[in-house]
């Protein structure tokens, strides 16, 4: 992907598995392979619970995999522990879903933007007004914010102030966790506005999880597909819908689009509900699913394969021996 860009991040083999009832074992990611580049947006889509923010949880250092390795900068964060872990969450900060559960309530937004630059040093107490001033006013906020307190903030708001505290000690890489899906369309546009304007200027590697392929197509440089815990297609965001071939990512782009639109591709239709992580087939765990199932999809797992210069896939379809 991107060959001639600057890898930043690499997922490389990663593998989670939870212990579930009755012995069982849940895999929430299944050997996953990924990169994020330089300045660049890796969108990471599937339904709920197929292990997009499993995954993330690993670049942040909230959790760790069974397996695998997650390098930053060629050094394996999830070996990371004490003084380096904590020196390390400078260069990977995170933006959730709901930023009210993460923000003190008691806190003045000042004391909130602020507290990272307090916790690593970067400034001085005295300091805290004018570093609170710019940060707001990077995202957009009148700097007089920095007296409210988060419930005197819009939804909207609120999202601003938490891009302001995680891009406060200005880290390389961004994750964001579902972080407009909480608010209206017309304010999650203005939030992708904002953040697609910080990374350029400012050249920020960006994880963004949602499981909207829409939105991930308007602001992702490129896409990854997530199925059951695994990844199924990469490709790059622009002319997503003409390029897709996955069935599961054409079922996923169907869902959104009108059937009868012509997107140089047939569009599928999805069947039923994804099955439980518990209870993957074998094979390909999309088959159950899929329109195109072959015995040989029951049979072997389909492997993230090259078919273009920027686009991968996991699907027996795009076999090279099958072409
Ligand atoms: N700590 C845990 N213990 C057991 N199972 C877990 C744990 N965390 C996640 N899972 C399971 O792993 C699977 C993947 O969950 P994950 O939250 O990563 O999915 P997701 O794609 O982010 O979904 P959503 O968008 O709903 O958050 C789910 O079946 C979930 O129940």
């Amino acid at each position: 992907m991107f060959e001639h860009d600057e890898v930043v991040l690499e997922a490389k083999h990663v593998t989670r598995r939870f212990p579930a009832s009755g012995g069982r074992t849940l895999v929430a990611n299944d050997d996953i392979n990924l990169k994020f580049y330089k300045g660049k947006t890796l969108g990471l889509v599937g339904e709920s619970g197929c292990g997009k923010s499993t995954f993330m949880r690993f670049l942040v250092s909230l959790d760790t995999p069974s397996e695998g390795e997650i390098l930053y900068r060629g050094k394996d964060i999830t070996k990371l522990k004490g003084e380096e872990l904590r020196q390390n969450r400078q260069n990977i900060q995170m933006v959730f879903q709901d930023p009210t559960s993460s923000f003190n309530p008691k806190m003045k937004i000042r004391d909130i933007v602020c507290e990272p630059l307090m916790n690593f040093n970067r400034i001085r107490k005295s300091e805290k007004d004018a570093a609170c001033r710019r940060l707001l006013e990077m995202v957009e906020l009148p700097g007089d914010f920095a007296d409210r307190y988060p419930h005197n903030m819009s939804g909207g708001q609120r999202q601003r102030v938490a891009i302001a505290r995680a891009l406060a000690l200005e880290p390389e890489i961004l994750i964001l966790d579902e972080a407009t899906s909480a608010l209206d369309v017309s304010v999650q546009q203005t939030i992708i506005e904002l953040i697609v304007k910080l990374q350029k200027e400012k050249n920020i590697t960006i994880g963004f999880i949602c499981h909207d392929i829409s939105l991930i197509q308007s602001c992702a440089h490129e896409v990854a597909v997530m199925y059951l815990g695994n990844v199924v297609e990469v490709l790059p965001a622009k002319n997503l819908s003409e390029h897709a071939v996955h069935p599961y990512t054409r079922a996923l782009i169907g869902s959104i689009f009108d059937i009868g639109m012509d997107f140089g591709k047939p569009i599928e239709e999805i069947k039923g509900e994804a099955p439980s992580p518990l209870d993957v087939p074998a094979g390909c765990p999309f088959r159950g699913r899929c329109p195109k199932a072959t015995e040989k999809c029951a049979a072997e797992k389909p492997k993230l394969h090259q078919i273009g210069a920027d686009h991968e896939v996991a699907c027996h379809l795009f076999d090279k021996e099958d072409k």
